[in-house]
């Protein structure tokens, strides 16, 4: 190189920013790519997640990527938010137990508008207008998901009796036939899945997002399972990121009350997902741009992975 031509290894370099820098990191992605080339990924977009319209874009973008790297990813959304918006315009009230909406009648038609309408055709748009080939359907379509309604059991903290809770058309996956989603997928369109379920007698339900992807990856024997949310990933009671977590560590911190809320449905999705012998199991920062690409095609992964004991 002469005197007056300038280094690669400066700040600038033929209007390229750090160059060497850019150059090390897209040769790095090599060994991923191989990894997950032809490989099944499930992504659960949350819909706090998707509350950025930047964001949004660069999530939609990183899925257009991995289509265009041959990898399967199939994208199972949420949208609580923006279902709570929607109740509140029309002067219903949300209530929640346990991460769980709790839906009756009136809901479940204000969620399914919500979730296979405007979330699951506004994520279509998006990968679709950057040169991505997606196709949005629920799990209501081909029969993609069977739930029953869910049954759950709590202590009463008064009288120490357990008792049940009614979620009303809250569902639980049942049977998943995922012949819909690789039918999609193995004709490279991606497949964008709004979480409903359809019981045995045509009831809608509403499934939680985590909930139904977990599901999902399970039964597609996904190689990998990412779930985007709002927070960094697990935290501990002290509110730091946890990087690794077991099963069991994981158990400990539902029953300890450190994982509340809508991160319970998280972690006990992982937690079904891992027993299925899906590896690679994350909780990750949906607020970082191109979090999907720096989880699977970097070695700086985002997040906390959940795995076994
Ligand atoms: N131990 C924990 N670590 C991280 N987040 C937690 C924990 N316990 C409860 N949460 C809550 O779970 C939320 C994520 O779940 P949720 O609101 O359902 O997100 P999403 O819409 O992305 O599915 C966090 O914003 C946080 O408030
Ligand atoms: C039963 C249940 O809670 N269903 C969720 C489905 C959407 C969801 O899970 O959205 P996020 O991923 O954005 O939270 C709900 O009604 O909010």
């Amino acid at each position: 190189m002469s005197a007056a031509e300038p280094d690669p290894n400066e700040e600038f370099y033929r209007g390229l920013r750090k160059p060497s820098i850019a150059a090390e990191i897209l040769s790095e992605a090599l060994p991923y790519m191989q990894r997950y080339d032809q490989a099944t990924v499930v992504i659960k977009y949350g819909g706090h997640a998707m509350g950025d319209a930047k964001l949004a874009e660069s999530f939609a973008r990183d899925i257009v990527m991995l289509e265009q790297a041959s990898v399967k990813p199939v994208v199972v959304h949420g949208g609580g938010p923006q279902i709570a918006k929607l109740l509140n315009r029309l002067g219903i009230k949300s209530e929640f137990s346990g991460g769980l909406r709790v839906t009756d009648a009136a809901t479940v038609e204000v969620v399914e508008m919500v979730l296979a309408g405007s979330i699951n055709k506004g994520i279509v748009a998006e990968i679709n207008a950057l040169g991505g080939h997606a196709c949005g359907i629920s799990g209501k379509d081909g029969n993609l998901m069977i739930a029953k309604k869910l049954t759950r059991t709590e202590i009463d903290p008064d009288s120490a009796i357990e008792r049940v809770v009614d979620l009303g058309f809250v569902g639980d996956p049942e049977e998943v036939n995922p012949r819909i989603v690789q039918v999609l997928a193995e004709n490279e369109i991606i497949p964008v899945v709004a979480p409903l379920g359809l019981a045995r007698d045509g009831t809608t339900y509403n499934i939680n997002a985590d909930t139904f992807a977990s599901a999902l990856a399970g039964a597609l024997k996904a190689k990998r399972l990412l779930l985007l949310t709002d927070v960094a990933g697990v935290l501990d009671q002290n509110k730091k990121l946890i990087h690794r977590l077991t099963v069991s560590q994981a158990r400990a911190m539902i029953a300890d009350g450190t994982i509340t809320g809508g991160m319970i449905p998280k972690v006990e999705g992982c937690i079904s997902v891992i027993k299925q012998g899906v590896e690679g199991v994350v909780i990750l920062d949906g607020r970082v741009p191109h979090a999907v690409l720096l989880e699977l095609f970097t070695e700086h992964g985002v997040g906390t992975l959940i795995e076994r004991d």
